[in-house]
């Protein structure tokens, strides 16, 4: 959960020993001398953790730390919307009336658990050299009449940020006039995708969330325009799990290949959200009105083979051979008269493609408004505050 990591390390900064502020100790008292000297030791040591403790450890540093310093929480709770600094007031608020010392004590022996799992890095290891960075989160490449678009955020479990579905458009806006002859997408790592990054949430502009809800929805429908109007053969590699719009997308693809070890996820309901990428059309078209129900109401998780046998999937392959067979299969189909392929597809999309646009048109729009609602700020909040995993 980079957000809150992110500004987890950023308060870190703050807690630099010459700028921790007094502790508000009795002078005189040894036990308590001693606990101050421990207590700054333990802050200088949580900079130099070599592995990241994770934000369920680091929101309860927090906690302790603010408690130790200012005593219980004092502040006024942050709006809903600020799920950062809501998710920092909840854990220092849950820590009620413990004292001081106390919090001290706490802090102090959560560090030294941590020190004793995790090695420190030598003082001359740069920061660069202890987390490397991710490079491009899209790569695209073509090759033997095949454009490959690849989802490369592979830490994230390729989570869409707005700016990768920018760039998806422009990719495929390339690719439709590029020489290949079939379209690829495809994850790096163990993931296919998980979905829309749920921090795309927390980018507030100056317009606030009416603002970002309105950009949201004009993001989500060209991009999702973008797949309806694409006029190559479009084949997903789905190399892993799928999440969200993922999933949705799928039903606007030509072929879907799988490896038996993907499985397709649609938690729109936990998320107080709503269907998207044409699924509300396309699923009950493909499967039958009451499994896509299943899986778009009430969240069902389908296995690979069970989304094969929905028609969801063209083919599964077993995970050890799954990159080598599919891409055997797609080198022999890019050797295919290009102008064919393009004129069947165009023929095929062409009896749907004024519905699909409307229907995209509908719910984005409705999730526009799903966006503004309670239900889904506070599944936002949950995940990013880490208390729910779906
Ligand atoms: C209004 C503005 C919107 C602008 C954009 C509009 C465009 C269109 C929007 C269309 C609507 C789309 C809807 C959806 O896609 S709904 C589905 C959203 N996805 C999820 O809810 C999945 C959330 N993730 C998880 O449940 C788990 O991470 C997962 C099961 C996928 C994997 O679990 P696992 O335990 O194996 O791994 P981690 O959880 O430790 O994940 C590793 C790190 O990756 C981060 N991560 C994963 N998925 C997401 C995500 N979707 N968004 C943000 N971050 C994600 C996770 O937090 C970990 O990060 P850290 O290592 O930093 O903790």
């Amino acid at each position: 959960m980079s957000l809150v990591y992110d500004s987890l390390a950023r308060w870190s900064v703050a807690w630099s020993p010459t700028q921790v502020p007094a502790l508000g100790l009795h002078a005189g008292s040894p036990t308590m001398r001693t606990s101050q000297k421990d207590f700054n030791d333990a802050v200088s040591q949580v900079k130099l953790l070599k592995e990241d403790p994770g934000n369920e450890v680091k929101l309860k540093l927090y906690a302790l730390y603010k408690q130790a310093t200012e005593g219980p929480c004092n502040v006024p709770k942050p709006g809903m919307l600020d799920f950062i600094n809501k998710t920092k007031w909840d854990a220092w608020n849950a820590l009620g009336s413990l004292s001081k010392e106390a919090a001290r004590q706490k802090y102090v022996d959560l560090v030294s658990s941590l020190s004793t799992s995790s090695k420190s890095p030598s003082p001359e290891t740069p920061a660069a050299d202890r987390k490397p960075p991710e490079g491009n989160s899209l790569v695209v490449t073509s090759e033997d009449g095949i454009t490959t678009i690849r989802l490369n955020r592979p830490t994230k479990k390729n989570a869409l940020t707005t700016q990768m579905y920018h760039d998806i458009i422009a990719a495929l806006q390339a690719a439709s006039k590029d020489e290949s002859t079939i379209t690829v997408l495809t994850g790096s790592g163990d993931y296919y995708c998980s979905g829309n990054d749920l921090t795309n949430f927390t980018h507030l502009s100056a317009g606030g969330l009416e603002e970002m809800a309105r950009s949201g929805e004009v993001l989500l429908r060209d991009f999702v325009d973008c797949l309806i109007d694409f006029p190559k053969p479009l084949v997903a590699v789905v190399n892993g799990p799928a999440v969200g719009i993922s999933v949705t997308i799928l039903g606007l693809f030509d072929v879907v290949y799988a490896t038996d070890r993907a499985t397709f996820h649609t938690p729109f309901s936990h998320l107080g959200q709503s269907p998207e990428g044409c699924s509300s059309y396309t699923f009950p078209k493909i499967m039958g009105s009451s499994k896509a129900a299943e899986m778009l109401l009430f969240g069902k998780k389908l296995t690979a083979q069970e989304a094969c046998a929905r028609g969801l999937v063209t083919e599964v392959f077993p995970d050890g051979t799954f990159q080598k067979e599919v891409w055997a299969r797609l080198k022999a189909y890019s050797k295919l008269p290009p102008n064919a392929l393009r004129i069947s597809k165009q023929i095929i999309r062409k009896q749907e493609k004024e519905k699909l646009h409307a229907v995209n048109a509908e719910e984005s729009s409705v999730l526009r408004e799903r966006w503004l609602s309670d239900e889904c700020m506070n599944a936002i909040a949950s995940f990013l505050s880490r208390k729910a995993k779906l």
